[in-house]
């Protein structure tokens, strides 16, 4: 059965994904991804490498994300356990929609997935211990490539869910540059046309 897809009221090009569960006296039986149902959907992407992550503390911060061309990356979220708030923020330079974010909450309990293009980053923070989110990108993981941005950049005026002196973050997480100082990273042309 098809998914429910829609644009992300704030960032049109981000699409939030209700995949269908079909129950039955055992549970239930869900396709999480259909590469004929995405594509019609407007995500014709192809898919290259399948990640997951747990993080164990409720308020560990993992983000926000991206990796520079030629090896930037789409990614289709999920979380299947526990309950997440997601974050994408449009960093391509000339959308109308640059430097905005929008925030969605994701849980293994319902099973939304949430489809980030090339040209924005991603990020996420725990609502509950003990949560995996399982996700699949269009390139591969490339180290020299792989940038972040800070998640408490003023600038971008995200709210997340835990004060900023109790959330759990990597070293490098807390490092992060400011969307003013990220430079041109993904030019005027990838905007609109980021998928
Ligand atoms: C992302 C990634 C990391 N690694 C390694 C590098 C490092 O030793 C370890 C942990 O890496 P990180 O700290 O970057 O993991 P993490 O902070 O979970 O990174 C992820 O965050 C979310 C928000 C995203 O959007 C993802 O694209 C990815 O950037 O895993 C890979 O081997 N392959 C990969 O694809």
């Amino acid at each position: 059965m098809k998914p429910e897809f829609r644009p992300d009221p704030v960032l049109k090009d981000v699409i939030l994904i209700k995949p269908a569960r079909i129950g039955d006296a055992r549970g239930w039986f869900s396709e999480t991804f259909n590469a004929r149902h995405y594509a019609e959907a407007g995500i014709p992407d192809d898919f290259v490498q399948d990640n997951e992550s747990c993080s164990e503390a409720m308020g560990t911060l993992r983000g926000l994300h991206f990796q520079l061309p030629p090896h930037a990356q789409a990614k289709l979220v999920r979380c299947t356990r526990g309950r997440i708030l997601d974050v994408v923020v449009d960093i391509r330079q000339g959308s109308p929609t640059f430097g905005q974010h929008t925030r969605v909450e994701l849980s293994a309990e319902k099973g939304e997935q949430v489809y980030v293009p090339v040209g924005f980053a991603h990020g996420f923070c725990t609502l509950e211990p003990d949560c995996e989110i399982s996700y699949k990108v269009t390139a591969y993981y490339a180290p020299a490539f792989d940038r972040g941005l800070a998640f408490d950049d003023p600038s971008l005026g995200i709210q997340w869910p835990f004060p900023d002196q109790s959330l759990v973050l990597s070293n490098r997480d807390r490092g992060h540059p400011r969307l003013s100082d990220l430079g041109d990273v993904f030019p005027a042309e990838t905007a609109g046309a980021a998928r």
